[in-house]
């Protein structure tokens, strides 16, 4: 057994039950074989055996009285993974199936994404099983109460600094941040997602989406195409696909399809974002409702799905964008996509390919962007926000967004003259796990056994 396999094998004994994280874990950690042949520093230093290993998890009950004045009862998490290069930082999901596997791979992958940034971040994430579907702006408030009155103690603008991810937008951060400053007395930048009204950063909102499609713009280049009139299908219609969308269509590209979590819509004519963000941020509606407005476009409910499958990717496209959870997309959905004709996917979601679907588009040398580079944007937007609380000043949008392009060119840079010292230049698999690693792998050298 080599040395990754047998750290694997620890970490399927002493971690049962958490199959996101052993997921997330195998990619990063059979990647980095290339790496550890040429440099025994890092496993002299141990320093997968330390990553590995949350630097703390907080683990708390959220009691709170919903509309009909009945007790409720939820869990809540916050797993501070790294904090080699700065305070932890990663977002707040809020969904029934969250569990300690899925914060921990989130937060394990937040490191090397966060690092790949080229800013001073650490990695964490954190969240709870309660389900904002269904409930009422009061209830969601309370919610956000009840889960502040035991996270505040632990966060800070120098410690750890959440922000949003699924189920928390605008709204739950604000809430929230209002409990924080009530608690604590503070108004920092302990948030970031925050209102533009009170101290948020104009186009973090955009961010993850936009950088995003950076992203695709910069793999294409390098092969000498663009995303100009090309088909383009993106996955969720939340915060990251509503803006992928838009950015497409800065680009000149035609987005034809989104989802959620009860179906899919296709508009061949291309999607009537204004329709969309209507339905998703203003009526906070099903997707369903979208067919309703515009006459043309065809809704797949997903019970209409075959079995096992997402059927958004059979939908013939030049470039896919999976924006809504981990493993929508697996071996099957991949073949398909690339029988159909696709030659890009750049992931806005965390994980959302399976491993088996990540080797076949590596297989086939498509331009292929990993989550953890893919959309890196948003949290490098959050570390924006934190520097312009920390010297109060506001960038314009323009500002904002010229800062984020660059990022996500760097980053493009760095992934793929990696992942060509490596001797396999089209992997940007092992690109990114690499050249994010080694930068939390030296500073923790740097820093000592702590
Ligand atoms: N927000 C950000 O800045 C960043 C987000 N990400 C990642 O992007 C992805 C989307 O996040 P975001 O847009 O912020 O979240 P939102 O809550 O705004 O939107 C999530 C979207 O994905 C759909 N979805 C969620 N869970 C499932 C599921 N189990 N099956 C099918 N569809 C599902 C939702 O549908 P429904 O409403 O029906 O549940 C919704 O359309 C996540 O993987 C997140 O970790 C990554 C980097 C930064
Ligand atoms: O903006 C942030 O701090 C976190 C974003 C996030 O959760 C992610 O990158 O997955």
């Amino acid at each position: 057994m080599t040395y990754i396999d047998e750290l694997l094998d620890y970490l399927k004994r002493t971690s049962p039950g958490q199959e996101e994280f052993h997921q997330a874990t195998e990619e990063v950690l059979h990647s980095l074989e290339p790496l550890f042949e040429k440099y025994p520093i890092y496993k002299e230093n141990k320093i997968l055996d330390r990553l590995v290993e949350p630097e703390r998890q907080i683990l708390f009950r959220v009691a709170w009285v919903d509309d009909s004045g009945e007790i409720q009862v939820n869990k809540g998490y916050r797993i501070e993974f790294s904090s080699t290069l700065g305070p932890y930082k990663g977002g707040l999901r809020f969904h029934p199936s969250v569990n300690t596997g899925i914060i921990k791979f989130l937060g394990f992958e937040q490191i090397f994404k966060n690092a790949l940034t080229g800013l001073q971040i650490g990695g964490g994430k954190g969240g709870s099983d309660f389900d904002p579907k269904g409930k009422s702006d009061r209830e969601i408030m309370k919610f956000c109460q009840a889960f502040m009155s035991e996270l505040y103690r632990h966060i800070g603008a120098t410690t750890d600094v959440p922000a949003g991810d699924i189920g928390v937008g605008g709204r739950e951060i604000g809430y929230m941040f209002g409990m924080y400053k009530k608690l604590t007395n503070r108004y920092d930048g302990t948030f970031t997602g925050k209102s533009l009204k009170w101290g948020g950063s104009l186009a973090r909102t955009e961010a993850t989406g936009y950088g995003c499609v950076y992203f695709a713009k910069n793999m294409l280049e390098a092969k000498g195409e663009t995303l100009k009139d090309k088909r383009c299908v993106v996955s969720g219609s939340g915060n990251v696909a509503i803006y992928t969308i838009e950015k497409l269509y800065h680009m000149g590209a035609l987005p034809i399809a989104c989802s959620d979590s009860a179906g899919m819509i296709l508009d061949e004519e291309g999607i009537d974002l204004n329709l969309l963000k209507d339905l998703k941020e203003n009526q906070r509606a099903r997707l369903s409702e979208y067919v309703k407005y515009r006459k043309n476009a065809k809704y797949t409910p997903v019970t209409e799905y075959p079995k096992g499958r997402n059927a958004i990717w059979s939908i013939p496209c030049y470039a896919a964008f999976p924006s809504a959870t981990q493993n929508e997309l697996n071996l099957e959905d991949a073949k398909e996509l690339l029988k159909n004709g696709c030659k890009c996917v750049s992931e806005g979601a965390n994980m959302p390919s399976t491993n088996e679907a990540v080797d076949y588009f590596v297989e086939q040398k498509i331009a292929y962007g990993p989550g953890k580079a893919a959309n890196a944007g948003g949290v490098a937007t959050s570390q924006l926000e934190m520097a312009q609380n920390a010297s109060m000043v506001s960038w314009t949008f323009e500002e904002v967004d010229a800062k984020l392009e660059q990022i996500m060119r760097n980053i493009f840079e760095s992934v793929s003259t990696t992942a060509a010292e490596f001797g396999q230049p089209t992997n940007f698999v092992l690109g990114a796990n690499i050249a994010g690693f080694r930068r939390v792998a030296d500073a923790m050298i740097e820093q000592g056994i702590v």
